[in-house]
């Protein structure tokens, strides 16, 4: 999960849209299809169906590392709730009550910031929701909020553990083994990005996300841009009610590859309306060491990844574990 006040990335991707004349980055990109995934089909009875379902959920890994969920099983209502709840949270007139969760020290399971920078600004909340869910008291609604939300959203990522062990030709728990996602950290954030009629360019520079995935689901279209394999930047619209998973670093350790993380990036553009996301980022149990499968290694696949684990990769630029920072860099052989 990226910090805003990053200007610079550690990440090694093709320069897009430089403009060598004016020495700025063009955070413009184009509106190719984002794959669709449906939940549902992943587990039809229909062995036919469920074939193509997993044999869809395998192209869109391995080609893009992103996709829409539909179909799933968060009702529309919960997923309404919390985007609801999370644009009343964020009145600007109770933003005083919200400064005493600001950042007290590295253990922090909830923190508040609000980050403003040259007219641009992001407010957000991060709680670690998993192993143990942790959530403001005040307003005491909240917590069933996330908690319903978080709830929901683990039972569907434990699913896609098992499409996605599937599309990998294991038993269906080898990825929940592997991550012991029983106990995986999880960590959610809400995010504030206010109307901003000044600013255009990113709010938040381009970046991969730690642990097995990301989901991400928000009140408005547009906002996120996400970069595919082959060097394009991508806008995201969202369709109503579905989800954005996005494979995060430690799945592409786990397979040396061959399913890869994705960097994305949020912009303004004279933004007429706030926006709301809800990012939660899915991850191993802390303590698990995680390193390249043998089974994905060959000769022709050579070992590209150090082992760490989950907690020493959080923490080796720097972060704290609730900052969820990416190190792919640091768990890169090159
Ligand atoms: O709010 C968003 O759309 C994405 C935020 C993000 O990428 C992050 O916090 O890591
Ligand atoms: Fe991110």
């Amino acid at each position: 999960m990226a910090e805003i006040t990053s200007t610079t990335t550690q990440f090694h991707f093709p320069p897009v849209n430089y403009n060598a004349s004016s020495h700025a980055y063009l955070f413009s990109a184009c509106d190719d299809d984002i794959p669709t995934v449906d939940y549902s089909l992943l587990f039809s009875d229909n062995p036919v169906q469920r074939f193509l379902a997993l044999e869809n959920l395998s192209q869109a890994c391995q080609e893009y590392g992103f996709f829409y969920l539909v179909n799933h099983t968060i009702s529309d209502e919960v997923l309404d709730t919390i985007l609801k709840g999370f644009s009343d949270f964020f009145d600007p007139k109770t933003i005083d009550e919200r400064k005493v969760l600001r950042k007290s020290g590295p253990s922090d399971k909830i923190r508040w910031d609000l980050n403003a920078s040259t007219g641009e600004n992001r407010e957000y909340l991060k709680v670690i929701a998993h192993p143990q869910f942790h959530a403001p008291s005040n307003p005491p609604v909240l917590s069933k909020i996330l908690g319903e939300y978080h709830k929901a959203m683990r039972n569907i990522v434990e699913g896609l553990a098992r499409a996605v062990s599937t599309t990998l030709g294991f038993e269906e728990n080898y990825i929940e083994k592997e991550f012991n996602l029983k106990s995986g950290f999880d960590v959610m954030a809400m995010n504030l990005y206010p109307p901003n009629s000044r600013s255009k360019g990113a709010i938040i520079h381009e970046h991969p996300d730690p642990g097995f995935v990301v989901t991400l689901v928000q009140d408005v279209d547009g906002g996120l841009q996400i970069l595919s394999h082959q060097g394009k930047w991508i806008n995201v619209h969202i369709p109503h009610h579905a989800i954005l998973i996005q494979l995060g670093d430690h799945l592409e350790v786990l397979t040396n590859g061959k399913y890869k993380s994705h960097i994305h990036r949020v912009i303004v553009n004279n933004n007429k309306v706030p926006r709301i996301s809800v990012v939660t980022l899915h991850g191993p149990a802390l303590e698990k060491f995680i390193s390249p499968s043998a089974e994905f290694i060959d000769e022709e696949h050579p070992q590209k990844y150090h082992g760490m684990t989950y907690k020493e990769s959080l923490e080796a630029n720097g972060g704290d574990d609730i900052d969820v920072q990416s190190s792919l860099d640091k768990l890169r052989f090159i």
